[in-house]
Parts: C-alpha cells; structure tokens; sequence
C-alpha cells in the first residue's frame, strides 16, 4: 500500500484512509472530478450565481457515493496506518513545538440561573435557527424569546438531574484522562475544552491555547457522528475565529471531523452493551434500543446534513462487533429529544418505545448513541421518561446502557486518534490565503463544511425558517405567525377587554 499523500486527490488514498481505525479527516471524499469543480466554482462567478443552491448536494452525494465505494473496501489492511503512526509520533513534534488537543462540545447549565442564557445561545447559533438574511437580525430577539419560553420545562429537566448539567466536569475528565493517555503513549500534549454554548467557551480555550504558545493543534469535537447542528456549528465557529487571528492563521492544525467509525469507539461501545445485557435474565430476548439526539428533518433532507447517515452506519458496525460475539439480539434505532414543531428524524424513540411495548417487547436496552458523555437527555429523559413510557406500554425489564466518558478503551482510541491525525497537522494550512478561507484547506472537514460556504451566503439552510409557496416549512411558519398573532389578540382582549372573545361571551368582561 502506497503512502498517504494529503495533497493527492486519489480515490485509493480516500479509501485508505476511511476504512479502517484512521482519522477521518485524512479522506479525500471527493474524486478528481469534484475537486476540479469546486475549484473552478469558487473561481467562477457565473458559476456561482447559477449552481450556488445545488453545488453542495452535488458535494454531498459525492460524499455518500465515496463511502458506499468505502464500504465495499472495507477489507483495506490496518497495518498501513499503524506503522506510519507509529514513526509519526515520535517525528512530529520538533524543537519547541507544543501540541494542543481542542475537544469541542456542547457545553451545559451548571446551575438553574444558568438554563436561560445557555438556551439563549443555543437558539442564537444559527446552525440551529437559520432565519433567512433579510431577518437576519431577528435572531436575537428570536432566541431570547424562544429561550424564556422553553427555560422553564429545561429547569425541570436539570432540576431533576441535581440542578445543572454535569457535562463540563465529564468534558474535563476526558481531556485529562486524554492528556495521559497521550502521554503514555509518547506524545505530550496540552487538552483544552471549547464549549459551544456555555462555559468554558471555545474562544475563552482559543485564548488559552495562545497564552500557551501551542504551536500545533489537533481539533476534536466530542461528537462520534457528524451534524451540522453540533461538530458543524462549533467548527464553524472555530473557522471565523482562525480568520481574524494572525496567531491562529499561522498554527498548524487538522480536525477530526467525525469518528463513529473507528474500531476502539466501536468496540468500546459493544463492550459496554456485552456488559448490561448480563444484567437481563433472558439475555436473548432483549430488545437493543439506540436512541440517538435527534435533528429536524430538513437538515438531512434539504442541507444535506451527513448524521443520520453516520448514525445508521454506527449502529451497523456496532452490531457487527456484537455479531463477532456471538450477539445476535434484535436492535432498532430511533431519534429524541426533538424540539418545537418542526418534522424532526424518524422513527421518534417515545413513539418506538411505545409500540414495541404494544406489540409485545418485554425487555429492552436503551443506548444512548449520539454523544459521550451523561447529560440531561440521558439522565432525565432516557432513565426518567422514557423508562416510564416504556413500563406503561408493557415492558417489563428495562436497562440503559451508560454513556462512555472516561472508559479506558474509548479514551485510548480517541489518543490514537490525535496520534494518527499528527502527519497531516502541518499538511493543512499551506498558506495564509488558504486558511483564512477555511480552517483545514485540504482536510476532509472542507469537503463537508464546503456544504456551507465560508460566507454562508448561498447555502440552503439547516432549518428553513421561511419559504414562500405552500411547502413544509412555509407552511410550518404560517402556522407559527398565526399563533403569534392570536396570542397577540388575546393579549389585547385581556388587557382591554375588548374583542370577540368578550362579544361571544368566552372570556369574562373585566369592565
Ligand atoms: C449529537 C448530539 C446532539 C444533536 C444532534 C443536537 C441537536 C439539537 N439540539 C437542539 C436543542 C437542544 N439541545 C439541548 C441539549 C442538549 N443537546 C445535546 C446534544 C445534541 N443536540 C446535548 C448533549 C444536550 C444536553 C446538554 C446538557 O446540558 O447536558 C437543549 C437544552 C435542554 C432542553 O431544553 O431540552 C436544547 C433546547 C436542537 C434544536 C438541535 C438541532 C437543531
Ligand atoms: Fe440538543
């Protein structure tokens, strides 16, 4: 097998690099063909004009063609990267040079007081409400709107879990567990936590990595699937931060997009599944419930957004690992923790846990999927909720499977990760130019985040907010102007009392 040439843009490469237990970032997912294009789309303003809406699908699709080919490879031998990663360790890092792991995550409330400004970030990214330009600056009115009106069912929600959520003190256990591992294993590192929606914020680490004087830096987002709304948005973020910094423009650095795939995360996974299923008395008969954070449909279907794709592809190799074992249970996939009125991911977990129980299901293992750590959808929803759903539908015994944090195979495979992502830190940022316009030019992540250009002008977006005609979401916002609006005539009547509630004798006359 040859080596890998970052620069390259050779279909073998890209399927080197995907197989097996190697970054992902390391992917070529585009052919010649689309690269070729890309850069003559960015090159060509006419082009633009004309294919700015549907270039990116064309990425996409791309993408998922690439990984179709991947899977029907999937034999690609190990030996290839592990070798070169071994010499890569050691090579690295020369003289001063400092090396930096950024883990990127969500970020919680670590108080009650806290839940309202934290949902007010979270709605003010617009990675997860997308208004189009015109209202652009609606956003923030939106989101403090949106964020008192869900603050009070979130405070119950991390009421119940102990008042906050413990997802910055497990963020930091990783990272320092992470920095041992990397240790262990020959590879000095600093391991910083950048939250997306509270503290510590991914600019308060950025300033920490400058105050530190890292030279090269390894981004990893906590998340094992790829989703616009979460590894997509802190990434996005990161990216406009690196532009206006002449410090960061000038770090070498690669990013770890996504890595479901990986043989210690999986493996890791079905061990911690071998191990819960002991706890059942038929161990056979279980049912193995992975249920996934969900995200609006309009993600996956009109921007284009590869996560559902990763998650069914993750749930695959997990059950394959099982299979190894001698597993062989029956498993089903759903999604949670939707939000608002929008169409989210199908099939929704309340409404499987619901129907398998009416058809018969009496033992079910809940796994949560999409993210590494405790956090309030598994603590309250998952063993609060959904249990309780689950035992009203008829099931009988019930277990959850806990999520990963500090478990030693899943850290160590994340260290082998940043090890094997080492070769193509300095690969990425060849010059100025190139990494103002995109944080890791020749990375894989382009490929995924050129889905959304740099600008973000003629993307469709995430959640389509507004759209003339009679389509979904269109009519999902009519829906939602004409509710402010009868809310706006109930004010009115209440506070006047006047109206055609009072005329119809509704509402009471106050005067
Ligand atoms: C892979 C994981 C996640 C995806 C995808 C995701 C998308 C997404 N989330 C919301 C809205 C909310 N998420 C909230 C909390 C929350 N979300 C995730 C993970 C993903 N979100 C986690 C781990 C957490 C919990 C953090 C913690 O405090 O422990 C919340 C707040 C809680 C609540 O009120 O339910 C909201 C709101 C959207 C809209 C979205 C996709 C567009
Ligand atoms: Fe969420």
């Amino acid at each position: 097998m040859g080596s890998l040439d970052v620069g390259s843009l050779s279909l073998s490469t890209s399927l080197q690099a995907r197989f097996s237990p190697r970054p992902a970032f390391a992917v070529r997912m585009l052919d010649n063909w689309s690269a070729v294009h890309m850069e003559s789309w960015r090159k060509s303003s006419q082009l633009k004009s004309v294919f700015a809406n549907f270039y990116p699908r064309l990425i996409y699709r791309s993408y998922q063609t690439h990984k179709l080919m991947i899977k029907r490879h999937s034999s690609i031998s190990e030996a290839f990267m592990t070798s070169e990663t071994k010499e890569t360790a050691s090579n690295v890092l020369v003289g001063n040079e400092k090396l930096g792991v950024l883990l990127l995550n969500l970020g919680g409330p670590e108080t009650l007081e806290d839940v309202q400004p934290f949902l007010f970030n979270l709605f003010a990214d617009p990675d997860i409400i997308r208004l189009p330009r015109l209202f652009r600056f609606l956003q923030k009115p939106l989101a403090q709107f949106v964020s008192i009106v869900r603050a009070p069912k979130s405070k119950e929600g991390y009421a119940s879990i102990g008042g906050g959520s413990p997802l910055r003190q497990i963020t930091d256990a990783q990272a320092e567990e992470l920095r041992k591992a990397l240790c262990d294993k020959n590879v000095p590192a600093k391991v910083y936590v950048g939250m997306r929606y509270w503290h510590p914020f991914t600019e308060e680490a950025i300033e920490q990595i400058k105050r530190d004087g890292i030279t090269k830096l390894v981004v990893l987002p906590l998340y094992p699937q790829f989703s616009i709304s979460t590894s997509g948005s802190s990434l996005r973020l990161l990216e406009s931060i690196f532009r206006e910094d002449e410090y960061l423009v000038n770090m070498q650095h690669t990013v770890i997009p996504s890595w479901y795939q990986r043989e210690g995360y999986i493996k890791a996974m079905a061990n911690l599944i071998e191990k819960e299923l002991e706890n059942f008395e038929s161990r056979q008969k279980v049912m193995i419930f992975f249920s996934a954070h969900g995200v609006p449909l309009a993600y996956v279907e009109e921007a284009g957004d590869p996560y559902k794709a990763e998650m069914e592809e993750c749930v695959e190799l997990i059950m394959e690992e099982l299979e190894r074992r001698h597993i062989t249970n029956a498993y089903t996939l759903a999604y949670q923790s939707r939000v608002g009125p929008v169409e989210w991911l199908r099939p929704y977990t309340d409404e499987t846990i619901a129907e398998l129980g009416q058809k018969g299901v009496k033992s079910l293992l809940a796994v949560p999927i999409s993210f590494v750590s405790e956090h309030i959808e598994t603590l309250e929803e998952i063993d609060v909720e959904y249990k309780e759903l689950a035992m009203k539908s008829g099931v009988r015994n019930w277990g959850r499977v806990p999520a990963l944090g500090c478990e030693p195979t899943f850290i160590a495979d994340l260290a082998d990760a940043v090890i094997e992502s080492l070769p193509y830190v300095g690969a990425m940022a060849v010059s100025n130019l190139e990494a103002r316009q995109s944080l890791v030019p020749l990375g894989s992540v382009e490929e995924l985040l050129a889905a959304y250009d740099t600008k973000r002008e003629k993307l469709p977006p995430p959640v389509l907010v507004w759209e003339w005609g009679w389509t979904r979401s269109a009519e999902t916002w009519n829906g939602r102007a004409a509710m402010i609006a009868v809310l706006g005539l109930l004010v009115l009547e209440v506070t006047t009392g006047q109206g055609f509630l009072h005329q119809w004798g509704i509402l009471p006359l106050f005067h």
